[in-house]
């Protein structure tokens, strides 16, 4: 599925209207009728008792949505009232032949009359206020029925928004808002139509955690006009269901321990690796810890290695075609020396998790010289992202001024270039970014929503399934995608409870799932 941009869209709706598939109007009165259809296929019980309905129009074509929406929502029986930001003589030609045929069904009110009234006496709040086009943050009455909107209006229904949030960026999910101390303003609603494609903002940030509800997307017949679009992520089938072969032609990955007490995050990522089907499995342990390790393996295979020779030494070993590392090796220079040695040799895939990136918080150039052009997944969490790349995820915390605003899409983008290899920025709104623009969204969002995924030692899991695809032989950048999504369903089919060793061991039931 892809991920569409505001730009994108309009680009689309452009050579829709020009290739003559539609007229503006047209689309308007798909979209308006769409978002009706949606809400009563969303909400039964609103299609069997029509209530009373405030439909908020705003100045732009969004209002033009508002305006199509009044009118279907009358012509079933509705009570409807419509309240307007602005004048009519301001609206685009579109929205204002629609603002006509509504007038002569109905009364339009001025949108601070929404704003004021205390109590809400609507079933259906339909807030079409801003969509696509907005530039600035909210203001006067459509923010006051922003902020209205979290308390539901003083007791309304349901509160539906069409395309996206009034307040909210579209491309980035984020709420538009003047400066830090400014709250941001953004209307919370139940149900989100949106139309075509989804927009990046329905999978990103604030988006689907807090404003867009849920999110029905309606088709508007502009199937068929191309777009360079970002995609949502999904697991790469084909890679996955190559058939049991011998245990090396599956690969060999390396995953790298910590000393004594300190081997949990480099066994839970060997489980994942071995789980996600790497052919061999090896965990490399200071002499110190072995017998602690050995105590906890079986399938996975363990060495003893000194130092950074030693891990060099076994490297030697060109059948391990993927090392992975961070997890439980601490912040220092004896880091940054593993991640010299397991970067070596260019042909080996490599998985740069935790320690190893916050190791390198000082001179980041420098390890991203050694990952430049490689096939290296680097796995930060929003924190180690701010330590290796601060002046991006400095534009990703400054407040979303203008729209269309910096979004996590752009810093993981962002990111991959000044590294140079593929970047996974963690979160429920999961980006995967490669240096040449291509990026993906795994979100685990809506129906595939799983909170209890935030446990510790999950991440350190992740890291091994990506190694173990890698070794399998998966492209970096899709290894990290199936990877982050794979590690999404097993939690979903775990439940809540989950700890990170269950995330292992619930995999062949999803591959059991996917047919595999
Ligand atoms: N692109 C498409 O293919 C389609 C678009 N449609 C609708 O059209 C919408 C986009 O319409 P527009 O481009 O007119 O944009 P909007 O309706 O989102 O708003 C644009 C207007 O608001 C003004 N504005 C922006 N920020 C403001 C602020 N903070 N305070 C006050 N005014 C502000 C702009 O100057 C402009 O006049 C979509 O979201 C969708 O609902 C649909 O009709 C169907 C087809
Ligand atoms: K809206």
């Amino acid at each position: 599925m892809e991920l569409l941009t505001a730009a994108e869209m309009r680009a689309i709706e452009r050579a829709a209207i020009e290739s003559g598939v539609a007229t503006g109007r047209e689309l308007m009165e798909r979209a308006g009728r769409g978002v009706v259809a949606a809400i009563l296929d969303w909400r039964p019980a609103l299609a069997r008792a029509p209530g009373r309905a405030a439909v908020l129009c705003g100045p732009g074509n969004n209002g033009g949505d508002g305006f199509v929406i009044a009118r279907h929502l009358k012509m079933r029986g509705w009570a409807v009232d419509v309240f307007l930001l602005g004048a009519p003589a301001n609206l685009p030609p579109d929205a204002a032949e629609n603002c006509s045929l509504w007038r002569e069904m109905g009364a339009i009110r001025p949108l601070t009359e929404a704003a004021d009234g205390r109590r809400s006496v609507h079933d259906l709040v339909i807030d079409a206020l801003f969509g696509t086009g907005l530039t600035r943050p909210l203001e006067g009455a459509a923010r006051v029925c922003a902020a209205r909107s979290w308390r539901r209006f003083g007791g309304a229904g349901a509160v539906v928004a069409v395309d996206v949030p009034s307040g909210m960026c579209a491309d980035s999910g984020r709420a538009l808002q003047a400066e830090p101390s400014d709250e941001a303003a953004a209307t919370k609603c139940d149900l989100t139509v949106t139309f075509h494609h989804e927009r990046l903002g329905h999978r990103l940030a604030q988006g689907p955690s807090q404003l867009c509800g849920d999110v029905r997307v309606v088709d508007i017949g502009l199937a068929g006009v191309p777009a360079a679009a970002a995609r949502l992520g999904a697991p790469n089938r084909p890679g996955l269901s190559k058939t049991i072969g011998h245990k090396y032609s599956h690969g060999h990955a390396l995953i790298l321990s910590g000393g004594v007490g300190r081997g949990g995050a480099a066994r839970l990522a060997a489980r994942g690796a071995l789980r996600v089907g790497a052919g061999l499995v090896t965990l490399a342990a200071p002499p110190a810890a072995i017998i602690e390790n050995a105590s906890r393996l079986d399938a996975i295979m363990l060495r003893s290695v000194k130092g950074i020779e030693g891990i060099s030494e076994l490297l030697v070993d060109r059948r391990i075609n993927v090392v992975a590392l961070g997890p439980g090796l601490g912040v220092g220079e004896n880091t940054c020396a593993k991640v010299g040695a397991a970067l070596a040799n260019e042909e080996r895939g490599a998985v740069l998790d935790a320690d190893a990136l916050s190791s390198y918080q000082d001179e980041p150039e420098t390890l991203f010289r050694l990952t430049r052009g490689r096939s290296v997944v680097l796995t930060p969490h929003m924190g180690e992202f701010g330590r290796l790349f601060p002046a991006v995820a400095e534009k990703l915390v400054a407040p979303a001024a203008r729209g269309p605003a910096f979004s996590k899409l752009d810093a993981a983008r962002a990111a991959a270039a000044l590294a140079g290899c593929i970047i996974l920025l963690k979160g429920p709104d999961t980006v995967v970014a490669a240096p040449d623009g291509e990026a993906v969204v795994v979100s685990a969002h809506y129906e595939r929503a799983c909170p209890w995924l935030a446990t510790a030692g999950a991440g350190d899991v992740l890291a091994g399934m990506i190694a173990g695809l890698i070794a399998r032989g998966f492209h970096p950048f899709r290894a990290a995608e199936s990877a982050a999504w794979l590690h999404q369903e097993a939690a979903r089919g775990f439940g809540p409870g989950l700890i990170a060793e269950d995330i292992p061991e619930r995999l062949p039931a999803v591959f059991r799932d996917l047919g595999l």
